[in-house]
This record gives structure tokens, sequence and C-alpha cells, in this order.
């Protein structure tokens, strides 16, 4: 099994929707520090399980210096965005997002 992981940062701004009051309905935004863990048993026809210059296209290119609530279909909490994520890098198995030191969500597929 290979195992490619891309790490990111992207600078983005989010508001949570949330069912209680908090600072976090505000819009803000975070320094996110994305990683992205792709895996295959096989590598396509360029050696590769993916090119890491994709995985930043997809994840960058989506994400950064964007409001995430104009990008993702639903509320952009790491865990939704780690999830999303995970869904549109091929191969993608697990995503880490943090949003800071000490606010850290992990999505792995099943
Ligand atoms: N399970 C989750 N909880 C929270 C999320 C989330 O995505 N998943 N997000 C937030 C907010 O984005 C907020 O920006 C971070 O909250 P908080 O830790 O309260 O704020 P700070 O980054 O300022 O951290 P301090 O510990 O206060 O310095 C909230 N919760
Ligand atoms: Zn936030």
């Amino acid at each position: 099994m290979y195992t490619v992981i891309k790490r990111m940062e992207i600078s983005a701004s989010h508001r949570l929707k949330l069912s209680y009051e908090s600072k976090c309905e505000n819009l803000h935004g975070h320094n996110w520090i994305i990683t992205v863990y792709c895996q295959a048993e096989q590598l396509n026809e360029d050696g590769m399980v993916v090119d890491f210059t994709h995985i930043k296209e997809v994840v960058k290119g989506q994400l950064d210096h964007k409001n995430l609530n104009d990008v993702l279909p639903c509320n952009p909490t790491a865990e939704n965005i780690a999830r999303w994520i995970c869904e549109q890098v091929p191969h993608c198995v697990k995503v880490e997002v943090c949003e800071s030191e000490g606010n850290r969500v992990i999505y792995e597929k099943d």
C-alpha cells in the first residue's frame, strides 16, 4: 500500500450556524492547516498515487482566500470541511483540519 501525504495552509473565513449563541456565528478567519492522506495499492501510469500538485489545486484552488460558507454546501465546521475535502480528492482516505494549535479534527473514510 502506498500513502501520499500533502500538507497545506489556507487562509479562509467562515461563520458557523449554531443552535446556541456563540462568537463563532460572526464572520471570522483562520489560517487552516490541512493534511490530506491518499492511498492506493497500485500506482498510476505516472508512478503516483495522486500528484501532490493536483491535491493542492483541488484544495487550495477551491478554499484559499475564500469564505467557506460560499463554497461548502453545509455548515463549514472543521468536521464538515474535512469530510468535504475527502470527497473532492481522488484516493483520499483521511483529512486532518487544524483551525489552530488547539483545535484539530480528523475525518477518515470507513
Ligand atoms: N467541534 C467543533 N467545534 C468548534 C468548531 C468546529 O469547527 N468544530 N469551530 C469553532 C470556531 O471556528 C472558532 O473559530 C474556534 O473556537 P474557539 O476555540 O472557541 O476559539 P479560538 O480559536 O479563539 O480559541 P481560544 O481557545 O479561545 O483561544 C468553535 N468550535
Ligand atoms: Zn472558526
